[in-house]
């Protein structure tokens, strides 16, 4: 499934893209006075192949939850039932992504890919992977698609086997497959997992060669002390695994997480399928390098969303090449960033669809 996914990732429709900047030329505004909105929405026509490109109706985030080995080393300051005890709360209605979402009409649906202590409240046997799924953005689902409860240690041994690794990606693929088939026109990436800043910014400089000091942030808010053990924890893994960049799956097992591999095969399920992916903040980050270095056309598909106040989520859109939608100083996860940004796309997307030509209304050009 990831051979066969990543073999299906093609570059953006030159064509496409000539005729959405052509028709920017001709809208009744100055060339180029919607800023970083034209260009993409003209990347969003190349992805679709056809310009004005559809609008990106029924949005989805879907968040991935993993638990970390590495919590173990003190990285976070707050308990791992966290992680469980939130994706209640998602369920629930509850959680900042949960208002955000309701605001944007998107649907939410969390998939347990690693959590290591049950979910209050959840049934035992949650919706397995691949029931049919309606989009209904009223009501949150979970889909239990657990590979382990929790990763490894990483400053002891891998995080995950390769099959474990490969599993977290195909489980993302297929998640990516089963929303666009429920009609989703928009991905958009979450997650939740205490400790997932630490695997993200291993991630990150074992995907950009940068220093674990410059891509470690402070995460849910970690005082001084806990700030270095986490640089530390960092440097340890990458002095310890050497990850091959040129290796991603490699690289996820070593100092990865379920939900940074989960979210590496939505992001490349929607390229595969050609729909646009709504990056969240550093977790996305991390994933998306992956998804990266498995496909280099995936990035086609992938739109930032925000500037995460993590400093390795700013490290990893450089060596992407993008652009953050919003900055607004935002360092939750869960999706929250990717969701402001969606109306921002929209309105990209809803120019090429309804502004008038300088012809068509009448109007004089310079
Ligand atoms: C109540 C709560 C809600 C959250 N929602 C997202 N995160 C975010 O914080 C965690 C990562 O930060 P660290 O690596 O410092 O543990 C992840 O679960 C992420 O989704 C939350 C964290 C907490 C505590
Ligand atoms: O930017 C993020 O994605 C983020 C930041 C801090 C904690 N969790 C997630």
């Amino acid at each position: 499934m990831l051979e066969s996914t990543i073999a299906a990732i093609e570059p953006l429709d030159e064509a496409a893209m000539a005729e959405a900047r052509e028709l920017h030329g001709r809208l009744t505004k100055p060339a180029g006075s919607l800023g970083a909105l034209e260009e993409l929405s003209v990347r969003l026509a190349g992805l679709a192949g056809t310009c004005p490109p559809p609008l990106p109706g029924a949005p989805a985030v879907a968040i991935f939850a993993g638990d970390h080995g590495v919590h173990a080393q003190g990285v976070s300051p707050w308990p791992q039932e966290v992680t469980a005890q939130m994706i209640a709360n998602f369920l629930a209605g509850g959680a900042v992504v949960n208002a955000f979402a309701r605001q944007a009409g998107a649907a939410v649906t969390v998939v347990d890919v690693g959590v290591a202590t049950p979910i209050p409240g959840a049934p035992a046997d949650p919706v397995p992977g691949g029931a049919a799924v309606p989009l209904d953005p009223a009501v949150p689902r979970l889909v239990g698609a657990t590979v382990r409860r929790g990763t490894r240690d990483f400053t002891v041994t891998a995080a995950l086997t390769r099959d474990e690794a490969r599993a977290g990606v195909e489980e993302g693929i297929r998640v990516a497959g089963e929303l666009i088939g429920a009609g989703a026109g928009i991905l958009l990436t979450g997650d939740m997992g205490i400790g997932n800043t630490t695997p993200a910014a291993a991630l990150i400089a074992a995907f950009t060669g940068a220093d674990a000091a410059e891509t470690t942030g402070r995460g849910t808010g970690v005082d001084d002390p806990t700030y270095r053990r986490k640089v530390e924890v960092v440097r340890t893994a990458l002095d310890r695994h050497r990850p091959d960049p040129a290796d991603p799956l490699g690289v996820l097992a070593a100092v990865g997480g379920l939900e940074h591999a989960a979210l590496a095969g939505l992001i490349l399920g929607a390229a595969a399928r050609r729909v646009p992916v709504l990056l969240d903040g550093v977790i996305a980050g991390s994933a998306a390098l992956a998804a990266a270095a498995f496909a280099p056309d995936a990035v086609g598909a992938m739109v930032a969303g925000h500037r995460s106040a993590e400093p390795g989520a700013t490290l990893a859109l450089r060596r992407l090449g993008l652009e953050p939608l919003i900055d607004l100083g935002l360092r939750l996860g869960e999706g929250t960033g990717a969701l402001l940004a969606l109306p921002v796309v929209t309105g990209a997307v809803r120019v090429l669809h309804e502004v008038a030509t300088f012809d068509s209304a009448g109007v004089a050009e310079k």
